[in-house]
């Protein structure tokens, strides 16, 4: 109870803390500091089951639960959704590494060689915000800089864009690490099929989708096993970001995740399948329904 005490505390702090940056963003903040109890009320509020009218934010705190306690990649996942439509992502990614490399190394080796390479002061060592509005053709990547242990985020936001690569043999794959989440066989059948040649990069949480907007890696394939629904948070913040940094994102049927169903991907076909281009996406698409039927998923 002690502990839940704490955490309240800093809940509200932390809320007036924010609202007191509000008139740098064009907004009022409120005349006195909120209190405990309208902290509360104001969370109690969150009782949307989304559906296909009015506005609704979708947060995932903490996706990818398990790469935040082995310290390894996770994300803050906030999506604002406008009549069944997402209208605005914003991924909060604080391991996220400076060099896409190190996306690749198991977490412990990461953190040595963190260790190792002190960041430099014009760059960053790992973390970042991804952020899209719908219909800006525009992505934006701010990184967090880690300045006497505090997280410092500066106004230096860069826009980011998909790769380029449309060769499958030059493209990397990404797909969840845990093999219950999603089917690695399948995958790996559906990148030999398409001529993919590159390790999969197994990346914890939403981190994938920022990985695709960034550039870091041009696709990323989840299939999880019959009877599964995918949650309208664990997609909602990066489908909008990697659509407005210039990729596609689609079910395995090719039509575009549905967010109008409430607080599930209702309708959705076998899987999800995100690329920086028309090309791979085709080529993906293909194989999964040439292959469908003769797994066992
Ligand atoms: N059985 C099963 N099948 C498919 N998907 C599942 C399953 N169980 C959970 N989840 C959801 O997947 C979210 C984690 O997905 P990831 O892509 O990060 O997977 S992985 O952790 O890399 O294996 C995870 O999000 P978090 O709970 O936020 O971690 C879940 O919402
Ligand atoms: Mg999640």
């Amino acid at each position: 109870m002690a502990k839940a005490g704490g955490v309240l505390k800093d809940v509200v702090k932390t809320v007036n803390e924010c609202l007191a940056e509000a008139p740098r963003f064009g907004l009022k903040s409120p005349k006195m500091a909120l209190g405990t109890t309208e902290v509360l009320e104001a969370i109690s509020r969150c009782n949307s089951l989304g559906g296909p009218a009015g506005r609704f934010w979708t947060l995932d705190p903490v996706d990818g639960t398990l790469g935040f306690v082995r310290g390894d990649q996770y994300a803050i996942a906030l999506a604002l959704i406008e009549d069944g439509e997402v209208v605005l992502g914003v991924l909060g990614c604080p391991n996220y590494p400076m060099r896409k490399e190190w996306l690749n190394y198991h977490h412990r080796y990461h953190r040595i060689i963190s260790k190792l390479t002190p960041p430099t002061s014009e760059s960053w060592d790992k973390g970042c915000v991804i952020y899209a509005r719908r219909g800006s053709g525009e992505a934006w990547m701010q990184p967090l800089l880690h300045v006497n242990k505090n997280l410092v985020w500066p106004n230096s936001a860069k826009p980011v864009r998909v790769s380029s690569i449309d060769n499958p043999a030059l493209a990397t794959f990404c797909e969840p690490v845990e093999k219950a989440n999603s089917s690695h066989s399948f995958t790996a059948g559906l990148a030999h099929s398409v001529g993919l040649r590159k390790q999969p990069l197994r990346v914890y949480s939403m981190v994938k989708y920022a990985a695709i907007a960034r550039g870091d890696a041009e696709i990323f394939m989840k299939f999880a096993r019959a009877g599964y629904k995918e949650k309208i948070w664990d997609h909602a913040a990066g489908v909008v970001i990697i659509q407005e940094a210039g990729g596609v994102v689609t079910d395995a049927g090719g039509r575009p995740l549905d967010f109008s169903k409430g607080i599930y991907l209702e309708g959705l076909d076998r899987g999800v399948v995100a690329t920086a281009g028309a090309n791979l996406h085709d080529k993906i698409i293909r194989a999964v329904d040439a292959s469908w039927d003769s797994s066992s998923l």
